[in-house]
């Protein structure tokens, strides 16, 4: 599934008007159709619904909306904020097919009262207020009735986008709807990926409208959401006859005296997650911790670092921020080049000051920082990263030559040609030392398995959230989950994306 620009939605719209053939009333009439089916299951007879109507297409969207309804066991009422003179094109086409349908359209600055008194009674709203074309803050008249909106106690259904919010994710201080439901055209806008803007869609569920592929390929959106499908059809299927070669050797260099658990993590993570063989450096202070939890590693001590027979390495989770480790993250991105290194945690820290070294590998390297690391690797804060995330990670990825796992609500990857995918798994179980440490674990594992880098990272950060997901879902509240609890719960979970493989 596509995420896009408001610019790539109007590109697609249009190739799909222009060049395929499929009329703007036709899309409209699509959309309409789909929301109405959507909302159709939970319609109850006498229901006061309230339809409230902009002047744009996002309100033809609305006129299809209402005229279903009239013809449904609901009270609906629509509500325009425009004079529908200055209604036109396609939104025009659906208010002269409603009203020709026995609909009424009431205007809001005709009757404040009424409209007043319509929200009050309102069971559920449906706001086509403004979708994708809005520009800058919404004119007086439209933030009066979302600010009413807002106030309403009924169910608020936002169509497209939520009134008012700005599709590609700019940052706002304007008002907007916030909805309890979004049922997003065709798919998913960069706004809802951002987290300001996102607060405000409530559930959202995404209703085809017609559009084919091909309309994507021509606007040149390279911008996606992870589904099931996408890991299920990429996940590495082993050979019968393979060894433990086969699946990876990895070295792992992570923890210090005081943190010796992000090195446990992050080793008994990529263990879990199929790696073939796996040695683990730490100081070795720690070691007889690590090795009397974790058998299955082999030590390799910090003196002696040598990348000799490796194929993948990651370094940084819970490293320390002294002198001579920085020394060893340069040396190890430096002799690394020829393989997958994933590097986190302190080992960004140290990175900051050597980025142009990533350039010079001949297999990228993989970053995975949170939005604070993210921040220091830029000399930026971490609202100005949060504002703009999906702008910043595509230029950091294209001029380092990185994938670049940029982690939050909305992990995104993004590959060193710009490619972007947005994962969709996940809940805030994980927002709380130690779970970071466990993806580096996955990635690594994954990297050391995968065919293509980019599968591989995008399958690790959704197994990971995935598997936060199937714990919340089932046995754990968001306050319990440990970084522990998320390594135990790999299995059940890849036991069923693997049951799903059979049928790809
Ligand atoms: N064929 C298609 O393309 C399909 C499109 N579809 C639907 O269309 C939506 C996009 O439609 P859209 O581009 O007409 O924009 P829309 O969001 O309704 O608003 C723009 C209107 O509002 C106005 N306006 C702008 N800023 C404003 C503000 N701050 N405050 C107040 N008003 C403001 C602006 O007028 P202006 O002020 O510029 O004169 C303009 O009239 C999309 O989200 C989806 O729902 C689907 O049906 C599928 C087929
Ligand atoms: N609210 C949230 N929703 C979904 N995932 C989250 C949330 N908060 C954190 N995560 C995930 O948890 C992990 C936290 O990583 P990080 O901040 O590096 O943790 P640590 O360094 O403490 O191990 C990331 O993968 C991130 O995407
Ligand atoms: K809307």
């Amino acid at each position: 599934m596509h995420v896009v620009s408001r610019e790539e939605m109007r590109n697609i719209d249009q190739y799909t008007i222009a060049h395929i053939g499929l009329g703007g009333p036709v899309l409209m009439e699509n959309a309409g159709r789909a929301v109405y089916a959507a909302l159709e299951p939970d319609l109850k007879a006498g229901e006061q619904v309230t339809v409230v109507i902009g002047k744009g297409n996002n309100g033809g969207d609305g006129f299809v909306i209402a005229r279903l309804l009239l013809d449904s066991e609901v009270c609906v009422s629509t509500w325009l904020v425009a004079d529908p003179g200055k209604i036109t094109g396609d939104a025009a086409y659906h208010m002269k097919a409603y009203l020709a349908s026995g609909g009424k359209i009431m205007q809001v600055k005709d009757d404040q009262e009424g409209f007043r008194r319509q929200l009050e009674q309102a069971e559920l709203i449906v706001d086509a207020l403004l979708g994708t074309g809005v520009h800058g803050a919404p004119y007086p008249e439209y933030s009066a009735v979302i600010s009413q909106i807002n106030q309403s106690k009924a169910q608020v259904v936002s169509i497209d986008i939520p009134s008012g919010i700005p599709a590609s994710g700019e940052s706002f201080t304007h008002p907007a709807v916030i909805a309890d439901r979004t049922l997003t055209l065709e798919c998913p806008k960069l706004a809802q990926f951002v987290e300001h803007a996102a607060r405000c869609f409530g559930t959202v569920h995404v209703l085809p409208i017609g559009i084919p592929r091909l309309a994507y390929r021509k606007a040149g959106v390279r911008r996606e959401v992870r589904t099931r499908a996408d890991v299920v059809r990429t996940l590495p299927v082993r050979d019968p006859f393979s060894h433990k070669g086969s699946h990876g050797k990895g070295l792992l260099i992570a923890g210090a005296a005081e943190m010796p658990g992000a090195a446990f993590f992050s080793a008994k993570a990529a263990l879990r997650s199929g790696i073939g063989l796996l040695k683990v450096s730490v100081p070795d202070s720690i070691k007889p911790i690590i090795a009397g939890r974790l058998p299955e590693t082999m030590f390799l001590s910090r003196d002696t670092i040598s990348l000799e027979g490796l194929t993948g390495v990651a370094i940084g989770p819970g490293l320390g921020r002294e002198h001579h480790v920085g020394l060893l993250v340069r040396r190890i991105v430096e002799e690394s080049g020829a393989m997958p290194c994933v590097i986190d945690a302190d080992g960004l820290f140290h990175l900051k000051n050597h980025l142009d070294l990533l350039r010079r590998r001949n297999v990228p390297a993989v970053l995975s920082p949170h939005s604070g690391e993210m921040a220091a690797l830029m000399g930026m804060s971490v609202k100005d990263i949060e504002s703009d995330r999906f702008t910043i990670a595509k230029m950091f990825a294209e001029k380092y030559h990185v994938y670049l796992v940029l982690k939050g609500k909305y992990t995104l990857v993004t590959a060193p040609d710009g490619r972007q995918v947005v994962n969709s798994t996940g809940n805030a179980a994980l927002a709380k030392g130690g779970s970071g440490d466990v993806l580096t674990g996955i990635l690594l594992a994954f990297l050391l398995q995968h065919k293509q880098m980019m599968d591989a990272a995008c399958n690790a950060v959704y197994l990971h959230g995935a598997v936060a997901d199937d714990l919340v879902g089932h046995t754990h509240s968001l306050l319990d989950v440990l970084a522990t609890d998320v390594i135990d719960a790999i299995p059940p979970v890849l036991h069923r994306l693997y049951g799903d493989i059979g049928s790809r």
